[in-house]
């Protein structure tokens, strides 16, 4: 196999990535001997057969860029991101890079195992171009930001991967890299490490670029402003992060083999419904209401444009949402009791439907959601083929921030885990928040008393 080797860039300043009919073939030995008979005939026989894990690959990247990598397993993400790197040799076609490369790859990428922390954070710093006097000034930081306490002058082999990826990301966080590559490592962190390392890669947002790896697209859609999507060793689809991500998803689903072999049981009664009881009222409410910050909520009408994706054996045929009284409405507030109510229809019968929703922000950051399983879970209903139905969301709607939201609907036939996607909608239904207190967090929560004690200690 031949291979052309990452070579700098030197055209272009602001391409900071281009890969150029990239591809990587692994030599796939049938017999364990014919691994050692290929090493004698240096070339002149082949005793494998080729495993191409990329193929054909192109794709430029603009510095400050976020783009996000994604495919399912073994499409080809890792490969290629070890060729960014330069830890594999193409076999064919060439990846130039400009600049420094800090690459947050999974586990067992970087460190030497034998020897510390310290020892690792010394040599991966130097490795990634830091001078000896500028790692001695930034180690206390790396090892504050790790906050892995003494286990810092333990062998890393000895680490859990956590701690692990806490040194990995430490380091990563101060080498001055102009590229940064974060893979799953993040998904090994607990919550706190994983949201400190979030706040960072933001930071580096701004000054840097971004590959971003993972399987969860709603992150892929928060962070990267483009996205790649590796099918088969080969790019798919390349375009802007939800309009990529929706596609993947759209393929994931209709790959699935949901055919489902449920009987009916139990009564056809839904669980109990909670007791109609009042509404949470926020202390504030008049003084809300009657101040700048009043938190109306402009809403728009069902758009049956959306891209949808699904096998509709049944369908969305509306989404809406309407007041306590189940009246329409234009205009609501933070705090006032909704329905959201999402009308299906049948186009074959439907045992066990799931009608689920999301309320995302402009970001796409989903800030909640529910659907119909758990209700349903233990007197599971069918819908004869044909007929309309409907479920319905009573809830507070909480105080919302300024701003663009959008309401993702779905219609699946199941379980929770293993289920047949009949219709999903993204951005089914929008809304706009006009004014709001909420300044901190996705979402505000209604306050039943907020007090200060000057007494008190
Ligand atoms: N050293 C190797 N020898 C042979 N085949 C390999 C080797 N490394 C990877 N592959 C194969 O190449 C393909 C792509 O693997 P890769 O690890 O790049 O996928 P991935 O998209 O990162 O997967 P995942 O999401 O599971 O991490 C897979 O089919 C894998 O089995």
């Amino acid at each position: 196999m031949s291979s052309d080797s990452t070579v700098p860039l030197e055209s272009k300043a602001d391409i900071v990535i281009r890969a150029e009919g990239l591809g990587k073939a692994y030599a796939i030995f049938k017999r364990p001997q014919d691994r050692l008979k290929q090493m004698l005939v240096r070339g002149r026989r082949k005793y494998y057969d080729e495993y191409w894990a990329l193929r054909g690959v192109d794709l430029e990247v603009r510095r400050g860029e976020t783009v996000g990598l994604i495919g399912r397993n073994g499409s080809g993400k890792s490969t290629f991101l070890q060729l960014l790197c330069g830890t594999l040799t193409p076999t064919c076609g060439q990846i130039v890079v400009d600049g420094r490369i800090a690459a947050l790859l999974e586990l067992g990428a970087g460190f030497n195992p034998e020897f510390t922390g310290r020892e690792n954070v010394h040599l991966a710093a130097s490795v990634l171009g830091l001078s000896n006097e500028q790692i001695d000034e930034r180690y206390d930081s790396i090892a504050d930001f790790a906050g892995i306490g003494d286990f810092i002058d333990q062998p890393v082999k000895l680490y859990s991967s956590g701690m692990y990826a806490r040194l990995a990301f430490a380091v990563a966080a101060h080498v001055d890299a102009d590229i940064m590559i974060v893979d799953e490592i993040l998904a090994v962190g607990d919550a706190a490490f994983t949201q400190k390392c979030m706040r960072f890669i933001h930071r580096f947002k701004e000054r840097g670029t971004l590959f971003f790896v993972s399987h969860d697209t709603g992150q892929v859609v928060n962070l990267c402003d483009r996205v790649v999507w590796l099918d088969n060793g080969t790019v798919r689809a390349v375009g802007p992060a939800k309009d990529v991500c929706h596609d993947y998803l759209a393929a994931l689903y209709s790959g699935q083999d949901n055919a489902g072999s449920f009987r009916i049981g139990g009564s056809r009664q839904a669980l109990p419904t909670a007791k109609m009881d009042e509404p949470v009222e926020d202390a504030r409410t008049e003084l809300l209401k009657s101040s700048q910050h009043r938190n109306v909520i402009e809403l728009f009408d069902f758009s049956d444009t959306s891209p949808w994706f699904g096998e509709r054996g049944a369908s969305i045929t509306n989404v809406s949402i309407l007041d306590a009284e189940e009246r329409g409405l234009t205009v609501l507030e933070g705090g006032e009791v909704v329905v959201l109510k999402v009308t299906c229809r049948a186009e074959r019968e439907i045992f066990r439907p799931i009608v689920g929703f999301y309320i995302k922000d402009r970001l796409g950051q989903n800030l909640f959601g529910d659907n119909t399983f758990l209700s349903y879970q233990l007197s599971p209903i069918t819908v004869a083929a044909g007929r309309d139905f409907a479920a319905r969301f009573r809830f507070q709607m909480p105080y919302l921030p300024s701003g663009d939201f959008s309401v993702t609907v779905a219609l699946a036939e199941g379980t929770q885990n293993d289920h047949t996607q009949h219709h999903w909608i993204d951005d089914a239904l929008f809304f706009k928040v006009h004014a709001s207190h909420v300044v901190r967090g996705l979402v505000g929560m209604p306050m039943l008393a907020i007090t200060i004690d000057p007494e008190a200690d």
